[in-house]
Parts: structure tokens; C-alpha cells; sequence
């Protein structure tokens, strides 16, 4: 008979548990703020109960500082390489995007058969733990929205044109077809595997960088297998104001602080869109969460 355990597996441990390892993992780069975003990520995944780790994948310019405040919040924090995109003129939708394309490096975090990534600028309010339990084989991410400033650079946008909406504003002939469903990349649910890294920066290398960086080449990247989620699993702030037909708040379990002036780390009430009462509410839940506890770890001494 043939033995049920395949070669290089331990016989002791369920089978199940051996091809199942799985985590959060978010992005880290800089000195800067975002930082107590993480911060604020790990305590909302701690706050619903999940049942994984976060690993922060942290570039080499994150100080000592931060990433032990991170591990003392439980966090696994590992280093990763920048990556950076081919050399071009392009102009991004935001000058730091370029950064994101260390992004990359996570489709080698190989000991983990299935990862939930999440931005920083991401709070979760309800457990999403299920969302590993998904087919493997596919990209599950949320679908964007195309009304937002940031957009200006597109065709969609020229014209008016969002997917959330379809209907609206028809897609016109002389321009073909639609453009293929199209993600945001600040929450996805994927499978890292070496050969998938491999021909991911395999592909980079030949892929000029576009407005919205990683976010982009990843859409071209995973077409084939995308399969859209509900929003309620990545609300893209601007959501709240272009199509709030389309949400139903009270269902919502993952919000993404994306939008100009949505930072809840950042709220200072003069900037582009923080006198909106729907940035304020969700904004100031995540302040209280973040200023409960944030508690800084001294630097060793160095005399
Ligand atoms: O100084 C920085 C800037 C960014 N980040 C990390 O990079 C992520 C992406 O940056 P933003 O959240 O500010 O970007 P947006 O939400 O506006 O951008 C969206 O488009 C980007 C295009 O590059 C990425 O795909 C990103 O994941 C997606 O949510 C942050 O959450 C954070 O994890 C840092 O750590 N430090
Ligand atoms: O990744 C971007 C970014 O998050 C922007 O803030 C938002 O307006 C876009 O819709 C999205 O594609
Ligand atoms: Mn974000």
C-alpha cells in the first residue's frame, strides 16, 4: 500500500495543519508615521480575535525603534529588499508609490501556504479569518473606484467611467472594449510560491511603471485568476461619498483610510476632505484605538 505521507513532510503532524500555515502581512517603509498605522492594524486583529499572525514586512530604512515596538505588539517583523521598477519618466499618482513595489517580496514569504495582505492605512472591525478558507488558485482582492482625483490621469476617469457603476456612464465603442475588472491592492487574499515570485520580478523587469505602481502591474499580473470580493472586505474611503448606494455600513468589516485626508494618524481637521463628517466618525474610532496604549520601548543605552 502506498504511504499516505508524501516525502519530505513530518508523519507526526496532521497533513491538514502541515499545508495550511497562513498570516497577515503588511508593508512597512520609512521612518515616518505610518508606523501607527501597523500599530493600529495589529490591535484591530488582535481586538476581533484572528487567529494569525501579522508579519511586517519591513524595508532596511525602518529604524530599530519601530520595528521593536511592532514585535512587542506581537507583530513578526521581517526585513525584505527594495525592489525597484525599470527606469522611466512616468509620473505616479502619488511621487511614494514607487516604493510599494518592494511589495513584491512577499510572494517569497514561502512558509506561508496562504496570506491576507493589508495596508496600513487598513483597520479591521470585524474578524475575516474565513476569507483563508477560500478555493486556492485564485486572486481574491476588492474591486476600485475610479472617481477619486487620483484617478485624473485615466481614461476612466476622462470620461467619467467607474466600475462601481457600470451603468452609468456606459463604456463607448470607439474606445473597444472595458478595461478588465480592476483591483485595489491595499487588501488581497493570495498564495506566495517561489515560482510565482520568480516570474513576478521576471515580469517586472520588462513592465514599465505605470500611475499606480505595484498596484497596476499586479491587476495585469493576476487577471486570469482575480476574483472579486465584497467591499465590505476593503472599503475604499471615497466609497462613502461616489457610491454610497453601493455600501451598507453596518456590513462592513475592513476599512482602508486610503483617500485624501483619511489618515486617522493624521487628522488635523484642515486638510482636503477632513470637515466631512464621514471621514471624522470613522477617523476618530481609530485615534482612540491608537492613542489607548501606543507604548514607545526606550532605545538601549549606548554609553
Ligand atoms: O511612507 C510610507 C508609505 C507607504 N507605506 C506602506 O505602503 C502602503 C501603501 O501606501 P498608502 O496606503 O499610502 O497607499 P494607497 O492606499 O493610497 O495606495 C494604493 O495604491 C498603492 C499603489 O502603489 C498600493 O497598491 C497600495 O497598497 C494601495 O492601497 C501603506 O499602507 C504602508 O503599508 C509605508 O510604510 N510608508
Ligand atoms: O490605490 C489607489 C489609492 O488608494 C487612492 O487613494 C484611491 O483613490 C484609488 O481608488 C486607489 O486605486
Ligand atoms: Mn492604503
Amino acid at each position: 500500500m502506498a504511504s499516505e505521507t508524501p516525502a519530505g513532510t513530518l508523519p507526526s503532524m496532521p497533513l491538514r495543519h502541515q499545508a495550511k500555515k497562513r498570516a497577515y502581512v503588511t508593508f512597512l517603509a520609512g521612518d515616518g508615521d505610518y508606523v501607527k498605522g501597523v500599530v493600529g492594524l495589529v490591535k484591530g486583529l488582535r481586538k476581533v480575535k484572528s487567529g494569525y499572525p501579522l508579519v511586517v514586512a519591513v524595508l532596511p530604512d525602518v529604524p530599530e525603534l519601530h520595528r521593536r515596538l511592532l514585535q512587542a505588539q506581537g507583530c513578526i517583523v521581517r526585513e525584505i529588499e527594495p525592489v525597484h521598477p525599470p527606469e522611466n519618466q512616468v509620473q505616479f499618482a502619488m511621487a511614494y508609490y514607487v516604493i510599494n513595489y518592494s511589495k513584491l517580496r512577499i510572494w517569497n514569504f514561502v512558509e506561508y501556504s496562504k496570506i491576507i495582505y493589508l495596508d496600513a492605512d487598513i483597520q479591521v472591525y470585524e474578524n475575516i479569518d474565513h476569507l483563508f478558507d477560500m478555493p486556492d488558485g485564485y486572486f481574491y482582492a476588492v474591486m476600485d473606484c475610479f472617481c477619486e482625483k487620483t484617478w485624473s490621469h485615466s481614461q476612466q476617469y476622462s470620461i467619467g467611467y467607474c466600475q462601481q457603476c457600470p451603468d452609468k456612464v456606459a463604456w463607448p465603442a470607439e474606445m473597444g472594449s472595458p478595461p478588465p475588472l480592476y483591483f485595489n491592492a491595499g487588501m488581497f487574499v493570495s498564495e506566495p510560491a517561489q515560482s510565482t515570485y520568480n516570474s513576478l520580478l521576471k515580469d517586472l523587469r520588462i513592465t514599465p511603471p505605470t500611475p499606480f505602481a505595484e498596484q497596476d502591474f499586479l491587476n495585469m499580473y493576476f487577471e486570469k485568476i482575480y476574483k472579486p470580493i465584497s467591499l465590505v472586505y476593503n472599503l475604499v474611503l471615497a466609497m462613502l461619498w461616489r457610491h454610497p448606494e453601493n455600501v451598507e455600513l453596518e456590513k462592513v468589516k475592513v476599512v482602508h483610510y486610503c483617500a485624501a485626508g483619511s489618515k486617522p494618524w493624521r487628522f488635523t481637521g484642515k486638510e482636503a476632505n477632513m470637515d466631512r463628517e464621514d471621514i471624522k466618525m470613522p477617523t476618530s474610532i481609530m485615534v482612540t484605538m491608537s492613542e489607548q496604549k501606543i507604548n514607545y520601548i526606550p532605545a538601549p543605552s549606548v554609553a
